[in-house]
């Protein structure tokens, strides 16, 4: 059995730099013609110079491969000026409140306080892209950001908003009642829940924020992707971490899914009678979304079984180890 994908886009992708960024980026190239960098390095992409560095790093890092790297700026209150310098070369603004998630020291502080940005993005037409969580309970900073979302969406209502990497049934909903409103969902949060993560011995490398939730919020986060939810885009938030910094007390968060992104959507979707609906899901909903045009090429997987490396470099992969039912056997890249 053989499936063909055009064109898969990660809406959510962590690339890192240096000798991280020319290990994995290959990893996410081979199999996706563009993907949404994400701008939390240390320090963060926060700045033209800055931007116009780190997207030449990453074309360099993917140069065997079509392609499109969506870059992004991590949220500040930039001037007009700025942002409409930017605007040409970013896909959107990624807004981390402070020290929710990795490299999110430099986030941003009070909510209440960004309107004048905002304004000038909806004037300008960026999106903002947004991890959203509160500083509560683990378990409830993603239910406890929703209304922050649900003020912005009424107060920008011409704001491109999208709620990076949901993992509830509450941000599902959230989603049909704001048309400015649409989000990105994982491989892993499709895969997992907390049970995986912490029901018996730790694992640090299922450990991510936001957290794995309940089998009820999977169950919708699976429900939507498997009818490709015209407002719902693949984003994978693959983010590597070295070995040392997962296998640790003080683990790292961050899943590094890169190289298992596409067969384990096309086992999942397979096993749910849902194939006719990757294609949307892994890419076409993305580019209506931000109207992006991708390089065009072709991903044929086929129902023959790899077995997941241990490792890739000092990263260890989501699945390490597991025997997987697809794997890709061709790209062809127009
Ligand atoms: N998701 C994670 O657990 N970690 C991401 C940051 C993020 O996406 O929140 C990272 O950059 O490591
Ligand atoms: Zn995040
Ligand atoms: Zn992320």
């Amino acid at each position: 059995m053989q499936l063909q994908l055009t064109s898969p886009l990660d809406m959510h992708l962590h690339l890192r730099e240096g000798a991280m960024l020319d290990l994995v980026a290959p990893l996410s190239a081979r199999d996706f013609a563009g993907a949404v960098v994400m701008p939390n390095l240390v320090p963060p992409v926060d700045n033209l110079e800055r931007l116009a560095a780190y997207t030449a790093a990453v074309r360099q890092a993917t140069q065997d491969h079509p392609f499109a790297p969506y870059m992004t700026l991590f949220f500040r209150e930039y001037d007009q000026a700025t942002l409409e310098a930017a605007r040409p070369h970013i896909i959107g603004m990624k807004l981390y409140p402070e020290g929710v998630t990795t490299n999110s020291a430099g986030g941003v502080r009070d909510l209440a306080a960004i309107a004048p940005t905002l304004e000038l993005m909806q004037h300008l037409g960026i999106p903002l892209l947004v991890h959203g969580e509160s500083h509560g309970f683990v378990l409830d900073r993603e239910a406890e950001f929703l209304p922050v979302y649900d003020r912005l969406a009424r107060q920008f209502p011409r704001l491109t908003i999208v709620m990076e990497h949901i993992t509830t049934a509450a941000a599902l909903d959230l989603l049909d009642q704001h048309p400015n409103l649409y989000a990105t969902v994982t491989l892993h949060h499709l895969l997992i829940t907390l049970d995986d993560v912490a029901g018996g011995l730790l694992q640090p490398h299922l450990f991510c924020k936001p957290i794995a939730k309940r089998p009820e919020d999977r169950a919708a986060l699976r429900a939507a992707a498997l009818r490709a939810h015209p407002k719902l885009m693949f984003g994978s938030d693959s983010a590597p971490h070295p070995l040392n910094r997962k296998e640790a007390a003080g683990c790292a968060a961050g899943v590094f899914s890169a190289p298992v992104i596409l067969p384990l959507l096309a086992e999942f979707f397979a096993d749910h009678d849902a194939l006719p609906h990757l294609q949307t899901f892994v890419s076409d909903t993305a580019r209506s979304v931000y109207g992006v045009n991708p390089p065009q090429t072709t991903i044929t997987l086929a129902r023959e079984p790899w077995t997941v490396p241990e490792a890739y470099g000092n990263v260890v992969p989501f699945y390490a180890g597991r025997t997987l039912p697809w794997q890709v056997v061709e790209r062809a890249y127009a």
